[in-house]
């Protein structure tokens, strides 16, 4: 644990694994041939940032800051780290090298960024890193992957909820299919920010506070043969006004009134009796929370009956039973069918309410089947989602960058023949600038010494490279987004990191407040990425002065 200048104690990265020596090899060399040309101390400004969003979307919600600041705040290579760095360096490398290893701590580095949770877009700075230019070359790989697959399966998980639709639960179930134990509890995290309730991975549940939820499996099921396995067979009503001795015999009782029921009569015949001893189980162990997996055998004429009839023996005693899941076959089908059952039983039996138990529906699902449901009709409430989620199926990286835009105040630039990858140079202060409707219009760069945009004055909006593209904006409001979170030993002031809970709400309602063009799946409308007139001249002007004249022979 350690303070970040601010005197608030962070404490180190949630992974043990995230130390100094989790970075690439050439950081070390890079940092030994600065330190040999005593170039080590000049002060470098870097931004992270990413190309294109994910998933054919154009927006991206940004995650994994809160990971960056605790590691910086903890910052200090070890003994034995510097031992292994040494003898992975050539035997030439001079010893002083070391004594300046030892020392490093990160009182020298800021960071400024935008806040967890923020809806953001290609080419804007999501994180500014200064500081010495060999430490920060440091923390360039570190950087770059906590933020790399916490801002994907974050975007992942806000693609899920937005086809889903805001009144459906989304439950991650991903943990046993996730890339590794890190994979596994960082999707757990960050789709959480992304607008997911609640996750299965119980290490989650305890790390992050995140809502802990699950069904049971078809083991569970499969696992009994019979009634007689059920040892304790009693249970107490829910007031406490006495029990029912033989819980076993009352759900039978039910089973054969719901068959011979007028509206439901030759729906089914026998079900499943081992399926039935594992619900009446499960019942017993947990009368308020009954859900279960009804398609081990077959969902209409065994599972659903089955579990009607546990249900009903459930009300008889007081209690509410929650619901079915569904982990096969066609989900809207399925589902459609089991709400009707569901309603017959409500009709029939007087049970208030019956008609509205929750249908969790998992297999496989991702946005194209969440779509397809949607497309069909569906009675699906909850949704369970692991492997397409968490891997992020769709597409594997975000492709985050860390680039240096300025050093010793000079401003530099990386040029490339493809324009998308020439970096914007220059120290710069980001604005997103909102619209008479509140959504907001642009996002505009400017240079650090630039004064900030005016509301309701008239600002001239330009894209980075092309120069027919230009637009006025008349800005009704106007956030400034990158806050400094990480202030060395500065005596600047630093953001508090928000709790979990905050940085989700935070991106619920981004998400929220964008023009809804930009956030449809098919063809989005890519939002507008500008630079201000000047910064717009001066990159021009470095990218000629820096490129080159080629000859023709
Ligand atoms: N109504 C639907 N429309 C579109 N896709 C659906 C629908 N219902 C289910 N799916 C999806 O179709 C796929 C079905 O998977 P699969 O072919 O493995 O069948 P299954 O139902 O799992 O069979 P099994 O009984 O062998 O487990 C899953 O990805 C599931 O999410
Ligand atoms: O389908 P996912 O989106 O990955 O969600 C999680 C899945 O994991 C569980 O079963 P598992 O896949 O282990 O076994 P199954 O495929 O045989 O049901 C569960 O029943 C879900 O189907
Ligand atoms: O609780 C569940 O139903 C669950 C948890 C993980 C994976 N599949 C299902
Ligand atoms: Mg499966």
């Amino acid at each position: 644990m350690d303070s970040n200048g601010s005197g608030r104690v962070i404490p180190g990265p949630t992974n043990p694994m995230v130390t100094p020596l989790l970075t690439d090899h050439y950081q070390f060399t890079m940092a030994y041939a600065y330190w040999k040309a005593g170039k080590h101390q000049e002060r470098a400004v870097f931004d992270l940032y990413f190309r294109r969003s994910p998933f054919g979307g154009e927006y991206t919600i940004f995650a994994g800051l809160e990971e960056c600041v605790r590691f910086i705040s903890n910052y200090k290579i070890s003994e034995d780290e510097i031992h292994f760095i040494k003898n992975t360096l050539p035997a030439s490398c001079e010893d002083g090298f070391f004594d300046y290893l030892r020392g490093i701590d990160c009182c020298d580095v800021e960071v400024y960024a935008i806040a967890e949770g923020t809806v953001v877009f290609p080419k804007v700075p999501l994180m500014r890193i200064e500081g010495p230019v060999a430490v920060v070359q440091l923390l360039e790989t570190p950087f770059v992957n906590l933020i790399n697959f916490a801002s994907l399966v974050a975007t992942n998980a806000a693609r899920h909820r937005f086809v889903a639709g805001k009144s459906k639960t989304l439950l991650e179930f991903g943990l046993r299919r996730a890339q590794g134990p890190d994979g596994g509890i960082s999707a757990s995290k960050y789709c959480y920010i992304g607008g997911f309730d609640a996750t299965s991975n119980v290490a989650a549940g305890r790390l992050f506070g995140i809502p802990l939820r699950g069904t049971h499996s078809h083991a569970f099921v499969s696992s009994y043969m019979g009634v007689n396995e059920i040892a304790d067979k009693s249970l107490r009503k829910k007031d406490g006004s006495g029990a029912c001795e033989d819980f076993v015999v009352l759900v039978q009782k039910w089973l054969n009134k719901i068959k011979w029921s007028n509206s439901l009569c030759g729906i089914f015949s026998d079900t499943n009796q081992s399926e039935l001893a594992a619900f009446t189980s499960y019942a017993l162990a947990f009368p308020d929370n009954f859900l279960a997996l009804v398609d081990t055998y077959d969902v209409v004429r065994s599972g659903v009956p089955n579990f009607c009839a546990v249900a009903l023996a459930l009300s008889d005693l007081g209690y509410k039973a929650v619901g079915i899941r569904l982990d096969s076959g066609d989900l809207a089908y399925l589902s459609c069918e089991s709400r009707k059952f569901f309603c017959s039983i409500e009709k029939e039996f007087g049970v208030p309410d019956f008609g509205e138990m929750s249908i969790t529906a998992s297999n496989d699902l991702n946005e194209e089947t969440l779509d397809a449901l949607n497309k069909q009709g569906h009675e699906v409430d909850a949704y369970g989602i692991g492997t397409y989620l968490v891997t992020c199926y769709a597409q594997a990286a975000l492709g985050v960058v860390f680039k240096l835009v300025e050093i010793n105040k000079q401003p530099r630039i990386k040029l490339s023949e493809d324009v998308s990858k020439v970096s914007i140079p220059c120290k710069k202060r980001i604005y997103r600038l909102y619209g008479k409707e509140t959504y907001p219009l642009v996002d505009i760069m400017r240079g650090e010494n630039e004064p900030p945009p005016k509301v309701g004055e008239r600002i001239l909006c330009r894209h980075p490279f092309q120069e027919s593209k230009r637009a006025y904006v008349v800005p009704q409001q106007v956030e400034e987004l990158l806050k400094c979170y990480f202030a060395g030993s500065s005596d600047k002031k630093s953001e508090t990191l928000p709790p979990l809970k905050d940085i989700r709400e935070r991106c619920i309602k981004q998400l929220e407040q964008m023009r809804p063009d930009h956030m449809r799946r098919l063809n989005p409308t890519p939002y507008k990425v500008c630079v201000s007139a000047k910064l717009y001249d001066f990159i021009h002007f470095l990218w000629l002065n820096e490129a080159p004249v080629g000859e023709l022979r």
